[in-house]
């Protein structure tokens, strides 16, 4: 049950806050989260009906947690109908009912990064222009930039000063085009289409409007123009919007998001009520007091200090190890130490860091002391190979026209349709002006294809016909996906290919864990359906802290591993922060731009305020780098931390010092508790 008690007055003042526009301005853990729940809960005791609630977070991960505290104040039939979702997926809601109104088919595909590629790829060597991967990728980043600007292709202009920028200019009208051809969307696309959805239809808008009647958004200071754009859309009739943010934390600058959404906001909606939160709940007195003085060196920021009751705890540990190898291995000589001294679980442990590629060393010494952990982002589940050819088979089973994934399976596994046949399809289709599945059908036309080709490209289009049928049927999802798998002989194949039977196996294991998968899902969904569940594993990938299969493993007791980016939001007891190091944070990429060391000090800012009790602080002498060693600097970060509150050594040299410095904190510890408590 909710109890207005539980907040202090401020909390109070916002949740209970009626209609109109709120902005709810505060620093790391002090509650802006919380706020939001108790907020959901009380909206609903004062009998605002749950269907009315509208309530978005930056990550699926932040969005089901969400749903679990709203759940415990309101029970469960209640939070079943609100929408508590991701940016992300609030545009598939939406475009999966009126998508068709833009003159795509409702069944769209969505676009991961690998389809993406594969398509922009193509269309870079139809331009005769370079094709490799990093050139694809760089121009999916300028068209992804485009899009969270608003930027349409039609009104992409390039400018003299950027050469790319032409190439963007011929390539983006023709990457929309493709993705409507073959009734596919990508993730920029799932915001900016319902954006213009919406903006063009005003009596779906005004039915939005009028069902979300009360709006809140979480991590506010990270959204970019489109999402705003869609934020002022939904709120536009009443204007019960409530945000909350930290523009200390405001970490994705590189994605579009800008500080002066939240000087945007006052302005945008008149008569904002502004409200401060100022204590913070989570973290320990030394802990905030570094986080504090760190973020003080930051030029532009709305002021504000914020305070907490709680004792100094421990001080801050800094190691300085030897090298990558050493670093995980004091990470978890720690863990081990912890666990043994304070009866902490794997869970009360998070290992954080600036770019993925430093887990690898964690990952190997963890797994070499036994100790179960989660990799939170890097390559996942759902990027592997074997499981994005399964899902190919599944997006084109629901959608055919989707052509880069149509390809993809037309011959895997090798079904004798070679490529020069294939080929012929493609360049047919593009003479013929149809889409391949339709050419497909009658293969017949197809002159200088041999008749044991004609017979195998018959047979792969009965297959997806008939699988189009049975999916169909909601009771028989897992019948029908087994039946795929063993009609398809994928294991076959993945042996014929891989030559480490050990390595082939593990990835016959993985595609049946699909199965799994499909299985909780059904479980989680009321009407399930293989749309649902194909759409819902595209979103994984959208998410910053989500590509996995990671979901049910966080349930469990294991240490997380996770970049910064992804820590937003979270918190554990034990913070290792690893790589406070020049080149690492801030990241190499911005050292020769002031503004940017900004952002990296908030991303370390971030980090720091993940912790509750205890932090540790890592750094390496030297780190091998191509095979080479290279020296490192320490973080200048560091240096902005009160040095009164660090508790440096170097690694390998015995603990005792840093084992007696903790004592002697917890001892402070006790006796300030003591005092509290009179
Ligand atoms: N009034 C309160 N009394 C006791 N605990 C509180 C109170 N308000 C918040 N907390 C606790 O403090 C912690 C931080 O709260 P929360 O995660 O909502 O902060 P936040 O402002 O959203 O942090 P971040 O900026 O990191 O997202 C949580 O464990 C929460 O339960
Ligand atoms: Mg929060």
């Amino acid at each position: 049950m909710f109890d207005l008690n539980q907040l202090n007055p401020q909390q109070r003042q916002a949740v209970t806050h009626g209609a109109g526009p709120l902005l709810l301005l505060a620093g790391a853990g002090s509650g802006k989260t919380r706020v939001i729940t108790c907020r959901i809960a009380h909206l609903v005791q004062q009998g605002t009906s749950p269907e009315q609630i509208l309530a978005v977070t930056f990550t699926n991960k932040a969005a089901r947690e969400m749903r679990e505290r709203v759940q415990e104040m309101t029970g469960r039939n209640a939070v079943k109908g609100m929408t508590i979702s991701t940016f992300h997926s609030l545009g598939v809601q939406i475009l999966k009912s009126h998508i068709d109104r833009l003159g795509f088919k409702r069944n769209f595909s969505i676009y991961a990064t690998s389809d993406q590629l594969r398509l922009v790829r193509e269309l870079l060597r139809e331009a005769g222009a370079d094709s490799s991967n990093r050139d694809a990728e760089q121009m999916i980043w300028r068209i992804s930039a485009a899009k969270n600007r608003l930027i349409d292709a039609g009104q992409y202009q390039p400018t003299l000063r950027d050469p790319l920028s032409h190439l963007v200019a011929t390539i983006y009208p023709r990457y929309q085009k493709a993705l409507k051809a073959y009734n596919a969307v990508d993730f920029d696309d799932l915001l900016l289409l319902t954006v213009r959805l919406l903006e063009g239809q005003s009596e779906l808008l005004a039915h939005y409007q009028q069902r979300f009647v009360y709006q809140m958004v979480d991590e506010y200071q990270d959204t970019n123009p489109v999402q705003y754009q869609l934020l002022k859309l939904l709120a536009g009739g009443h204007k019960n919007l409530c945000v909350v943010g930290d523009d200390d934390q405001s970490i994705y600058a590189f994605r579009g998001a800008d500080i002066s959404n939240i000087l945007d906001f006052e302005k945008d909606f008149p008569g904002t009520r502004i409200i401060k939160l100022e204590q913070n709940y989570r973290s320990s007195a030394t802990i905030l007091a570094a986080a504090n003085q760190l973020i003080a060196n930051n030029r532009q920021r709305r002021p504000k200090t914020l305070w907490t009751s709680s004792p100094a705890g421990y001080a801050i540990d800094y190691l300085r190890c030897e090298d990558s190898e050493d670093e995980a291995r004091q990470v978890v000589e720690l863990i081990h130490a912890e666990t043994f001294r304070h009866q902490r679980k794997f869970s009360d442990f998070a290992i954080l860091y600036r770019t993925n590629t430093q887990s690898r060393a964690f990952e190997e010494q963890l797994r070499y002391d036994n100790i179960p952990y989660v990799l939170i982002g890097g390559q996942q589940f759902f990027d592997r190979k074997e499981i994005r050819d399964l899902v190919a088979y599944l997006r084109t089973i629901l959608n055919p026209a989707d052509e880069v994934n149509l390809l993809r399976i037309i011959n895997y596994p090798k079904r004798g349709i070679g490529e020069n046949s294939i080929d012929q399809i493609i360049r047919r289709s593009a003479e013929q002006n149809a889409g391949i599945w339709q050419l497909l059908q009658q293969p017949e036309q197809f002159d200088g294809i041999g008749q044991k080709t004609l017979t195998a490209i018959a047979e792969f289009v009965a297959l997806i016909k008939s699988y189009q049928s049975t999916f169909k049927n909601p009771l028989r999802l897992l019948d029908t996906l087994r039946q795929l798998l063993n009609e398809l002989k994928l294991a076959d194949e993945i042996y014929r290919q891989e030559k480490d039977p050990q390595t082939a196996q593990r990835r016959i294991e993985n595609q049946n864990e699909i199965l799994n998968s499909l299985g909780a899902y059904i479980e989680r969904n009321e009407r399930p359906s293989l749309a649902g569940f194909v759409d819902a594993i595209s979103l994984l990938d959208a998410d910053p802290a989500g590509k996995d299969d990671k979901e049910k493993l966080l349930s469990g007791n294991t240490v997380t591993l996770m970049s910064l980016h992804s820590s937003k939001g979270l918190e554990f007891p034990v913070v290792f922060l690893a790589g406070m190091e020049e080149g690492f944070l801030p990241h190499k990429k911005s050292l020769d731009v002031t503004c940017d060391i900004d952002e990296e000090r908030r991303l370390c800012y971030v980090g720091i305020t993940r912790a509750e009790q205890r932090l540790v602080l890592l750094g390496a002498r030297q780190r091998r780098k191509h095979g080479k060693l290279e020296l490192r600097e320490p973080s200048r970060f560091l240096a902005e931390l009160p040095q009164q509150l660090l508790a440096t050594r170097q690694a390998g040299v015995p603990a005792d010092d840093g084992e007696e410095q903790q004592e002697k904190s917890a001892n402070q510890f006790f006796q300030q508790m003591q005092q509290l408590l009179g």
